[in-house]
């Protein structure tokens, strides 16, 4: 799963060693001509390259930090003499500019690629290095702290919201058509049942032909109950008779699918500000694909601002190489993913774990 941008963020690795290779090896020279740098004194080591870790320490009272926030002769003699590494904004330069076309490649967001530069750049310059051994493993956490920090927004343990919730928990499900919303409800009813909650279904698309049938399908197979009215109903009618069946047949989650929509059909989008109102969901999942990349990340703020989302499903997943919509959708909402589609099955729907996921990316395999 987004094998691209995994891709693409070991290349970023990879650059960076290079670009540290070059300056470590240059950098014995420099610390073995005391004074001629500007920061240099009499008490510096002798040779970056000879210099020893108890030599380096004794110059540490000394240990200055230029103006510029540019390491200083005697942190980088020390640092090579404990064997760590100095990196130095120059360094970085050209890897992360790589880094942003690869994340904009990958179809990342313009805001969530420069805050997760802005990350990489500020842990890796600098001391905030001294746990790591090699560049490589500095790059890999680096990494690791920004993915995570802008694909973590948000999150919540949707398993515990249910299981705290009143009974019935109403989910209304949002997105653009042909996306997957009725196959991922049809997937989060036997995702539900799968840990003892019972659930409804109600088909709040009475929009389009042919979505009763689409939806009894899913119903009748999963051996769930649907409630619907005739094409051109009041949506937020259905929905609310579905809470009334919930209700009466003491049913844990009542499911409501909406009718795709364009987020410019201003009609269809009042439609679901009319739903919000009258049935006041407890959550209203939007759905969108994770291969729409940028797309996907539009439209999740475009319904947001309709009717407020808690969350989105990305479906897809199974076929998605570039991992944009994935890296971008909760950073730029405020609300987390919080379930992955991964296939045409039933079973085919994953919690999103973002700590897995990063791990996954930065996997080397
Ligand atoms: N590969 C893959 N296909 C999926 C996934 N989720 C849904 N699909 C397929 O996507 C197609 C559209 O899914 P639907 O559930 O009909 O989409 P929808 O958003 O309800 O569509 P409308 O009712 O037209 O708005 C179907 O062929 C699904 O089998 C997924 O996670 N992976």
């Amino acid at each position: 799963m987004f094998d691209g941008l995994k891709d693409k963020l070991s290349g970023f690795r990879e650059d960076v060693e290079a670009s540290t290779e070059v300056d470590e090896e240059a950098s014995p020279e420099e610390g073995a001509a005391p004074g001629s740098d500007a920061d240099a004194s009499d008490e510096a080591p002798e040779g970056g390259a000879a210099a020893t870790a108890a030599e380096a320490d004794a110059v540490e009272a000394d240990e200055t930090t230029s103006d510029d926030d540019e390491p200083s002769t005697f942190q980088r003699a020390k640092a090579f003499a404990t064997g760590r590494i100095i990196i130095e904004e120059e360094d970085l330069e050209e890897p992360l500019w790589n880094l942003e076309m690869a994340l904009l490649e990958s179809d990342v967001e313009m805001s969530v690629a420069e805050q997760i530069l802005d990350s990489v750049r500020e842990s890796m310059l600098g001391e905030s290095r001294k746990q790591v051994e090699t560049t490589g493993e500095l790059v890999e956490s680096a990494l690791h702290d920004a993915l995570l920090d802008v694909i973590a927004v948000g999150q919540f343990d949707f398993e515990q919201r249910i299981a705290e919730a009143d009974k019935p928990v109403t989910i209304v499900f949002t997105g653009v058509n042909g996306v997957g919303k009725t196959t991922s409800i049809a997937k989060l009813s036997e995702w539900l049942a799968d840990r003892g909650y019972s659930s409804v279904l109600a088909n709040g698309d009475t929009y389009r032909a042919g979505a009763n049938e689409q939806i009894r399908e899913h119903a009748d197979r999963l051996g769930r109950d649907l409630i619907s009215h005739d094409q051109g109903g009041d949506p937020a009618a259905v929905i609310y008779d579905g809470v009334e069946y919930a209700e009466a047949n003491d049913i844990d989650v009542v499911l409501g699918d909406t009718a795709g929509r364009l987020h410019t059909s201003d009609d269809l989008m009042a439609q679901l500000e009319k739903i919000d109102r009258v049935v006041d969901p407890d959550m209203t999942l939007f759905v969108d694909e994770a291969v729409a990349g940028q797309d996907a990340v539009n439209r999740a703020k475009e319904f947001d601002d309709a009717a407020a989302i808690d969350g989105a499903i990305l479906t897809k997943a199974d076929a998605d190489s570039s991992g944009g919509a994935a890296i971008s959708v909760a950073y730029v909402t405020g609300k987390p993913i919080l379930f992955l589609g991964t296939g045409q099955g039933y079973d085919d729907i994953t919690r999103f774990d973002p700590e897995a996921l990063v791990e996954s990316l930065l996997d080397e395999e």
